[in-house]
């Protein structure tokens, strides 16, 4: 369908549903908004995903309908949605049944669901719901372009965290590298290590720093959520090092391939692992085109020489450099904490997305 096949109000109330699903964090689930219009075109609710664990965006957008609306109002009304509705429980329960169940009348969809999660189309239209489809598809594939691309690989959602100085150095020439970023933005990293299921640093990162790799509250406490503790290289992780812990939770892959490591995860059961560093693992993953997700905390500091954020990519001249883009989903693409800034970025589209599957 093309955008001459939506009215004036459904575009907009689309234009509504992305910028809703902008305002969710990047993880083991797509970024997803949602808007409910009445009989007249009126936006009457709207809403987003979280992320993983949290409410769906029709879920949500349900939720904020203006109390006591009435079923003939429902049944007046279209949904629409950024992507297609899930039919399947996974953490939460099925979306296409929430949206038949509550007697919505018609249901947008502007790009289609290609996991394991896809059916709700189909579903939808069983239970009398009309269905279309493909109403801003291409700007809502392109809002989770990196996730499509790694849920085709069958590997996790990955987000690589960096603390460096102005210079793009992540420890000084002796070393020492604790701490390079302000109370604030550390509490940040905390935040994210509590979201992801694993959290992956090198042999180097674990022989230089001794690291213990939980996330833990501002008062220093664990967080309720811990992520699993993946170290990467050959070397034996000493029997006393800190990253074991005493959880259990706790692994060490014997690869230098970033994909064999995402890969051993994948089988774990990690839907979203954060890449710790340091400069030899975060350039492995940077080079195989692995990393998703970019937060990059910028301390206003010099250091002239010691390590570099990444080990060499590869790349020897300009016209092969590596190019990203600003995100400004989850709270934008630049921050301020404490006395630094935490950037957030994506890799540019390269041009492979999946075609929006039309609807019938
Ligand atoms: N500021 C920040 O954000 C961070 C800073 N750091 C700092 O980074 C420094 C450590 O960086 P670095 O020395 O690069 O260590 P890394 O943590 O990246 O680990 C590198 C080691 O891991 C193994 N390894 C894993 N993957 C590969 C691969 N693809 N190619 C080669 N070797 C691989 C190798 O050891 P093996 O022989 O065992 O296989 C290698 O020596 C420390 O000073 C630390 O403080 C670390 C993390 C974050
Ligand atoms: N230096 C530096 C970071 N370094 C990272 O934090 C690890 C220590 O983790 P933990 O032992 O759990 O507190 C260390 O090994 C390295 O991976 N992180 C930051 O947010 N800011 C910083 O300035």
């Amino acid at each position: 369908m093309s955008l001459q096949d939506f009215s004036a109000a459904e575009e907009q109330a689309m234009r509504l549903a992305l910028s809703e699903a902008r305002r969710g964090l990047r993880g083991a689930n797509p970024l997803v908004g949602a808007a409910i219009l009445d009989a007249g075109g009126r936006v009457i609710a709207s809403g987003y995903h979280r992320g993983a664990g949290h409410p769906h965006a029709e879920v949500e957008a349900l939720a904020t309908l203006p109390a006591g609306t009435e079923p003939a109002t429902l049944s007046g009304a279209t949904m629409v949605v950024t992507l297609e509705p899930c039919n399947h429980h996974g953490r939460t329960g099925p979306c296409a049944a929430a949206v038949a169940d509550a007697g919505i009348g018609t249901l947008i969809y502007a790009s289609a669901d290609q996991t394991q999660a896809a059916g709700g189309a189909d579903f939808l239209r069983q239970h009398g719901v009309r269905v279309r489809s493909g109403l801003l598809g291409d700007e809502a594939l392109d809002l989770n372009q990196r996730w499509f691309k790694a849920k085709a690989a069958g590997r996790p959602f990955t987000t690589m965290h960096v603390a460096q100085t102005l210079d793009g150095l992540i420890a000084a020439a002796d070393g020492t590298s604790q701490w390079i970023t302000s109370e604030a933005a550390r509490q940040d990293s905390h935040e994210i290590r509590s979201r992801v299921d694993a959290i992956i640093a090198g042999t180097g990162t674990v022989f230089a720093d001794d690291p213990r790799l939980t996330a833990r509250t501002a008062s220093g406490e664990p967080a309720s959520n811990q992520p699993l503790r993946v170290v990467m290289g050959y070397r034996d992780v000493p029997e006393h090092a800190a990253v074991r812990g005493d959880d259990g939770r706790f692994l060490q892959v014997r690869s230098h391939e970033a994909e064999a490591v995402l890969k051993s995860l994948a089988s774990r059961g990690v839907a979203h692992a954060m890449i710790e560093g340091g400069a030899t693992v975060a350039g492995a993953f940077l080079q195989a085109d692995l990393v998703d997700e970019l937060v990059l905390y910028l301390a206003p500091m010099l250091l002239g020489a010691g390590t570099r954020s990444t080990a060499p990519l590869g790349i020897s001249t300009l016209s092969d450099a590596a190019r990203w883009r600003w995100d400004s989903t989850g709270g934008g693409h630049t921050i301020n904490l404490g006395a630094d800034l935490r950037l957030h970025l994506e890799p540019e589209p390269d041009g492979t997305m999946p075609a929006v599957r039309k609807g019938h």
